[in-house]
């Protein structure tokens, strides 16, 4: 236990980097020290929160020197929401430093030096602010009904107006909504009384069909809850479809925590994305920023340069963008995603779009790839949740030894570790990190792996 250095003590440090989290870090006699909102090249006073033995967490107290990057945040929640971590700092620079965010999770997981240059320059959003296509907010009613956040890492609810990185049409369908508990006394959960009915709202909206989806996620059902409905989509007629979820404790899905009960219009909303319609079910996958996931998937089809004769795997498919978007380029493909409601979207959608070289396997992909083992697939794409691949799943793919892998990710780390593995038998070519959340300390990248000859692999 380090005894220079105790709680509640004010020290003066220099901040060094960015961490992981988007934390500044700075050195105090060789100790890491992680301060939230403080940023690279500043000369701060901080308070110590927590000590460990590898590094000591700190509160920002006063900038003496500041960073030429630094911005006025523009949310008024900003530092209590935790949603973002990343407003302090000019969007431009922000680009900058998830670049090197990644970098850093290379110089930590993978066991030799990755060439700088290997990891190009963060793909920005050509408008940053208002692009989350998605809510997925609790409800609380204490003295009156709120929409908000947890604080992070704690339970702390911070209610909150209109988030100015969530969609427009977000904002404005969840004051109605609350406008409308209100006048027909459906109310929020009341955790001090463990009493009310909505837990949770998810809102979903597709700003190029112009349709919306609103689930109720509810704690108790309410017998009002089909008057106001009524009342909702008259005076909100973007909404086309509305569920309501019974929760039930599950803390994978603490949203869908059950099977969605259709309230009212269409089972799906559609999206587009290069000129593709999806067809989404209210608990289906899809990315969150739907022109950053336009990038994200053409950097993957144009890293795979595909031939029309190749078999490709879309493995985590979701309901398969990246099968629509590579499907014209090679002979066949196998979306493989685990989520039924996923599955059935991406076969309807596919379906809908005239792509007939896709099949769509509902399985595990572990599971799958055994059952493929006699067919010879030339490219894998990968999109894993945050947990990464992991080592049961390489040894598979290293069974498999595709000639290319793609792999998307939304976390350097688990990505760094799996490269790590992977890169005993395939060369890195380049990693693309890409902001598909602007203002949060989220990075989402795309790699391109090339299988190395039999002679350059290690054993
Ligand atoms: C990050 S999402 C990516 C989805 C899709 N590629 C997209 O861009 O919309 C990861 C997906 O992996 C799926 N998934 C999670 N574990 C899985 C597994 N073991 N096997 C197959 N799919 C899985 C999830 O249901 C989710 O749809």
């Amino acid at each position: 236990m380090n005894t220079f250095i105790k709680e509640n003590e004010v020290i003066q440090i220099e901040i060094r980097k960015t961490g992981i989290n988007g934390e500044g870090i700075g050195y105090y006699k060789k100790l890491a020290i992680f301060v939230d909102y403080a940023l690279p090249n500043e000369t701060v006073d901080v308070m110590i929160t927590r000590v460990y033995d590898n590094r000591a967490m700190a509160k920002l107290v006063k900038i003496h020197k500041k960073s030429e990057f630094r911005a006025t945040p523009f949310c008024p929640v900003y530092e209590q929401c935790g949603g973002c971590q990343f407003q302090h700092i000019t969007y431009e620079q922000s680009l900058i430093e998830k670049r090197e965010m990644i970098l850093s999770s290379f110089d930590r997981y993978i066991s030799f030096k990755v060439p700088r240059e290997l990891v190009k320059d963060t793909i920005g959003a050509d408008d940053p602010k208002n692009y989350r296509n998605k809510a997925s907010l609790p409800v609380q009613s204490k003295k009156r009904n709120e929409i908000g956040m947890y604080q992070a890492n704690s339970h702390k609810f911070i209610a909150i107006d209109a988030c100015p990185v969530q969609d427009k049409n977000i904002n404005r369908i969840l004051k109605t909504i609350l406008d409308l508990m209100n006048t027909y006394k459906v109310d929020g959960f009341d955790p001090k009384f463990n009493k009310g009915y909505i837990k949770s709202l998810v809102v979903r909206v597709s700003e190029d069909t112009k349709e919306a989806q609103v689930s109720f996620i509810l704690f108790n059902d309410s017998k009002f809850l089909d008057r106001m409905v009524k009342k909702l989509i008259e005076v909100e007629p973007m909404i086309k479809s509305v569920f309501k979820v019974l929760s039930k404790p599950n803390k994978k899905n603490p949203f869908f925590s059950d099977a969605p009960i259709k309230l009212y219009g269409k089972d799906t909303i559609q999206a587009k994305l290069d000129g593709y319609t999806f067809d989404l079910k209210p608990d289906a996958f899809f990315q969150l920023n739907t022109p950053q996931a336009h990038k994200f998937y053409l950097k993957m089809k144009e890293l795979a340069r595909l031939k029309k004769s190749e078999v490709a795997i879309d493995a985590y498919a979701g309901v398969a963008p990246v099968s629509h978007y590579i499907a014209k380029d090679c002979k066949h493909v196998y979306a493989i995603e685990l989520d039924e409601s996923s599955c059935i979207s991406a076969k309807k959608s596919l379906n809908e779009n005239g792509i007939d070289n896709v099949t769509v396997l509902h399985s595990d992909f572990n599971r799958a790839l055994s059952g493929l083992k006699e067919k010879e697939i030339d490219v894998m794409f990968f999109d894993p949740p945050r947990t990464g691949l992991g080592t049961e799943t390489i040894k598979l793919i290293l069974e498999s030894k595709p000639k290319r892998i793609i792999y998307g990710s939304c976390n350097p780390s688990t990505l760094a570790k799996d490269l790590n593995v992977l890169l005993d038998h395939y060369f890195l070519e380049e990693t693309s990190p890409l902001d598909m959340f602007p203002y949060t300390s989220l990075v989402e990248s795309v790699s391109l792996l090339t299988l190395k000859p039999v002679e350059n692999t290690i054993n």
